[in-house]
């Protein structure tokens, strides 16, 4: 039980905080109607920590945890959160933390906590509970169904792809934008192609709609548009005294109208962020939200700005903030530190990609010889595929590493395999599902198993038409063995987790013909069945791990312990939040950072700004700026020497140079002496004259 009404008093882990972190964790605190709060926080300023405390405060001073809402900008963020909230409450509530901590149960993405939301009150919005989430890869596959049916896969001119098609889409659902906007501003190559893109919209939500399922955009739709029945809006903020939200300026149009519905007068509310780190603008982010929320309220939110860095050094945050200063707009402030000076950052020249590789490599082992473990180094980049050089030369030189961001775990075909199962089980009208999974049978292709779906897709009860469905022709057996397992894992006869196993015992003979490298690709299946081992119901595993996946892929290194140690590979987009004693980035060149693809517009230019800040501010005591010379230019053989040149970003222009030590990398070997008797062989000067003349 939860003993919620005998506050405990003593707090002395405020004396850990300075007095605009303590500000921030006690404003409104045991007041019935708590003011709106804006926390705008540097980078480091202990904006993660701040927050902790203030939940941590709120549950000492007896708010009920089950009334808190903490929305975070992914599920690994949220349990770190939760594990600090926990140690901080510990401290004065000794083991009844834990009770408290886990009725901390609203603590979670938007996406994850507005598909609970929806589940809950599906009835009421005309939604079937058992509906399936599908991520980005299984929303283009749906997408380009529709393309096809609608027959403009073969339109004279090429209609965009089905990548595009769905950014397009989701653009106009997150930003709140007519279509028309959105290509002009950010597609205006498929300009002409608007009345066909409606269409083909029109056609996608539908097939959704039949098929039961929702994409990414959906959860956050659905919720938004659940908002605006007065009653079911004031039901759902009633459920919550305090809503908190890490990474505010991260958040879009939809995610502010969702969180203006539930707290309208903003009592309770309390947004953190920091405009200066805002880099997801490519997902429809606005950073106006962050701009415009004071004066979303009367009287307007309090601002409460943290702006002394506890990470960095004061020669990497200088060196960090002049970049910054360049930015056309932003909430000026001035982060300090009263860290050492340290070493300058370093600006590292070196000649091409495979220098780049060779000099990161070898200075990690040598931080490494200095007492520095490999984890508490980082090398970033901005773009995944721009660390293979450097996945070679850490392979080859047996440095572990685990890489964040890019190919995840869940986009191996194997991995999608066995989801699809699980979700076709769950919810049997999941056509990109049944499609997946029908076409691994042998015998059964795209046109059988459309068939079969068709048939299910008809009828009011789905199983019962999978079951009398006349079997694909050349399936045979296998397919009375894929209905048993279905009917099995459907029956819930197994219970969960242990369904999982056979799921996987239905799919590894599958697997075997198929892949030649079926071994290892039976490990991740052991894996996948140990992650799911940490999930409530199969419905939860499938929501949780479509909305997050884990994205740590090794590759050739092998996956490490959890106890070994390992170099971190990251893009910079997934090292939003995290720090690290030395930081290398990569590639610190104008067309990979600002990216090629982000110089369209000023706005994507400040954006790209933003990200080299976030890399910049990543390291606490050693930063290493990486900038090589030139890059191969692929579709060459091997010893191909076709290159380009490559100039250092435009964000640290010259007038910046004297923040940064500037080396090259190998030293060039000393020129031999010149001996001094010797004059001119030939006067070059005056022939240079004489060609006038
Ligand atoms: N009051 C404090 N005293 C000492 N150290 C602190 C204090 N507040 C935060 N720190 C330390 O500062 C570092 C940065 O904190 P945190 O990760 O919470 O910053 P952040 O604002 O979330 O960073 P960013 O936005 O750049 O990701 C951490 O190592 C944290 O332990």
């Amino acid at each position: 039980m939860l003993a919620i009404d005998s506050p405990v008093l003593a707090t002395p882990y405020l004396d850990t905080l300075n007095p605009a972190q303590r500000r921030a964790v006690t404003h409104g605190v045991g007041s019935e109607r708590p003011a709106p709060l804006l926390v705008i926080a540097g980078a480091g300023s202990g904006k993660t920590n701040t927050l902790a405390h203030r939940v941590a405060h709120l549950i000492v001073t007896g708010a009920d945890p089950r009334r808190i809402l903490l929305m975070t900008f992914s599920r690994r963020a949220a349990a770190e959160m939760t594990r600090r909230v926990e140690r901080i409450a510990r401290k004065v509530m000794g083991e009844g933390a834990s009770v408290m901590i886990d009725a901390l149960r609203w603590a979670g993405t938007f996406h994850g906590l507005g598909a609970r939301l929806l589940r809950d009150y599906a009835d009421q919005i005309g939604l079937d509970p058992a509906f399936t989430i599908h991520d980005r890869e299984d929303a283009a596959d749906l997408m380009n169904l529709v393309r096809h049916e609608l027959g403009f896969s073969k339109t004279q001119t090429r209609f965009p792809a089905k990548g595009t098609c769905l950014a397009i889409y989701s653009r106009c659902v997150n930003a709140q934008t007519p279509i028309e906007t959105v290509l002009t501003r950010s597609f205006p190559w498929c300009v002409a192609w608007a009345a066909e893109l409606r269409e083909l919209f029109a056609g996608y939500v539908e097939a959704k709609q039949r098929q039961n399922v929702l994409d990414y955009d959906d959860l956050l739709l659905y919720w938004a548009q659940t908002m605006c029945d007065p009653d079911l809006a004031a039901d759902i903020g009633a459920r919550f005294d305090h809503v908190l939200i890490d990474e505010y300026q991260d958040t879009n149009r939809l995610q502010s109208s969702i969180l203006l519905a539930l707290k309208p007068d903003g009592h309770g509310l309390t947004v953190v962020g920091d405009d200066a780190q805002s880099i997801y603008a490519f997902r429809a982010a606005t950073i106006r939200n962050i701009l415009d929320f004071p004066a979303a309220f009367s009287p307007p939110a309090e601002i409460i700005t943290l702006d002394q860095n506890y990470r960095s050094t004061q020669a990497i945050l200088g060196a960090a903030n002049a970049v910054i200063d360049l930015a056309s707009e932003r909430f000026t402030k001035n982060l300090w530190t009263d860290r050492a000076t340290g070493a300058l950052p370093q600006l590292v020249n070196v000649r091409d990609e495979a220098d780049q590789a060779r000099f990161i490599a070898g200075r990690v082992l040598e931080n490494r010889e200095a007492g520095a473990t490999l984890k508490q180094q980082a090398v970033l980049f901005r773009a995944s595929h721009h660390s293979g050089p450097l996945e070679i030369e850490l392979t080859r030189r047996n440095i572990p590493f685990v890489k964040f961001g890019g190919l995840k775990f869940l986009d191996a075909a194997h991995v999608k395999d066995l989801l699809a199962l699980l979700r076709f089980v769950e919810n049997p009208r999941d056509r990109v599902a049944g499609f997946r999974l029908m076409q691994l049978l042998p015998g059964v292709g795209p046109t059988s198993a459309q068939r079969v779906l068709d048939h299910i897709a008809a009828a009011t009860d789905p199983m019962e038409a999978l079951t009398s469905a006349p079997p694909p022709p050349r399936a045979g057996d296998e397919w009375t063995a894929f209905l048993g397992a279905v009917e099995e894992l459907r029956s819930g006869r197994a219970g969960w987790p242990a369904e999982i196993e056979r799921a996987r015992l239905w799919y590894e003979p599958h697997l075997e013909r198929i892949h030649e490298d079926a071994t290892t690709r039976q490990a991740d299946l052991v894996q996948l069945e140990q992650i799911a081992g940490g999930y409530p119901s199969r419905e939860r595993f499938l929501t949780e791990l479509t909305l997050d996946p884990p994205d740590a892929t090794s590759d050739q290194a092998g996956v490490p312990l959890l106890d070994e140690d390992y170099l971190i590979l990251s893009t910079i987009h997934s090292a939003k939040g995290q720090e690290w004693k030395s930081v290398f980035v990569m590639n610190v060149v104008d067309g990979c950072i600002p990216s090629d693809l982000g110089v369209g517009s000023s706005d994507e230019i400040e954006e790209e700004r933003r990200l080299l800040y976030v890399a910049m501010t990543r390291a606490k005591d050693d930063l290493h700026l990486m900038v090589p010379q030139r890059f191969f230019t692929h579709g060459q053989s091997a010893t191909g020497d076709r290159h380009v040149y490559a100039a250092r970003t435009r964000f640290i222009p010259n007038a910046l140079l004297g923040l940064f030590e500037r080396t090259a990398w190998p030293l060039a070997a000393p020129e031999p002496a010149r001996s001094a008797s010797q004059g001119p062989r030939i006067d070059i000067r005056a022939q240079m004259r004489g060609m006038w003349r």
